[in-house]
């Protein structure tokens, strides 16, 4: 595929949109501790036998710390998180992104990094709120683990996009519990259309792979057509 299309030099500032912004440096280490037990949490009543004295109990506790944060203060829908690389570049994605929000306890614990060989890497743990068949990750969310990887690797090319087109073939079953490398990069540009492939990995073997075409968006001062 031809290369048309330069990234962006810096991405426009999310403000400028309307859109509110928080550091991710400036999301509370409790905040951070608090999603991890919520996921810990939501695995544990998916596969309790507790009695209901218990559950009864865990019900009340959990009411309690909902009413506790129920009336406070909130981030908008729609706020932005600023990531700045060690390089200095920055990067903004949503704060409760589905599959990769730092604050989100529904959302896998995945975070991205840029990978020595180019494109970007991420170890992710699967607990079992993402099953499908017996002791397996769930395809659909295989699907979404590799959309996000996808779209990462061209906003961290600076070529932030939606996706217009995801191809995913699943070519070994996924196990839970275990750790499972994902890999993604920009194999292309042409005009607007960015082309990017990714991997999920078990002990070294591909179980799932995708690629996509993401549409970059029309910004300000970027080399699209
Ligand atoms: C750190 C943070 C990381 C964040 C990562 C986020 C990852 C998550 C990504 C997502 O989940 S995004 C959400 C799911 N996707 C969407 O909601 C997109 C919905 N679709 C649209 O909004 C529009 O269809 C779209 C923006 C994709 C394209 O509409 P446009 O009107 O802007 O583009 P246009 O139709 O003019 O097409 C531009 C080029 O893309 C091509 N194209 C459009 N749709 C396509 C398609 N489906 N397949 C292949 N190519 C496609 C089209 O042919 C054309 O190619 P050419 O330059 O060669 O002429």
């Amino acid at each position: 595929m031809t290369v048309d299309a330069d990234p962006v030099a810096e991405l426009p500032d999310p403000r400028d949109y309307g859109l509110a912004v928080v550091g991710e440096e400036e999301i509370p280490a409790e905040l951070t501790s608090l999603v991890a037990e919520v996921r810990s949490l939501v695995d544990a009543v998916a596969r309790t036998r507790a009695g209901a004295e218990e559950l009864s109990a865990a019900r009340a506790a959990v009411a309690a710390a909902a009413a506790q944060l129920g009336d406070g203060p909130r981030h908008d829908v729609g706020t932005m998180v600023r990531r700045t690389w060690d390089d200095g570049r920055v990067e903004y994605g949503t704060l409760t992104n589905a599959v990769s929000g730092p604050t989100n306890a529904a959302a896998p614990p995945l975070r991205l990094e840029t990978a020595p060989e180019g494109g970007l890497r991420a170890q992710v743990r699967l607990n079992g709120t993402y099953q499908g068949p017996p002791g397996l990750v769930h395809g659909g969310w295989l699907a979404a683990l590799l959309d996000q990887a996808l779209g990462a690797a061209a906003v961290a090319e600076g070529m932030p996009g939606l996706t217009a087109n995801l191809d995913v073939d699943y070519r070994r079953p996924t196990p839970l519990n275990t750790p499972l490398e994902i890999t993604s990069r920009v194999t292309g540009t042409e005009r607007r259309k960015v082309s990017v492939a990714a991997e999920i990995r078990h002990d070294g073997e591909v179980t799932a792979e995708g690629t996509a075409i993401m549409v970059r968006l029309n910004l300000p001062g970027d080399g699209g057509a």
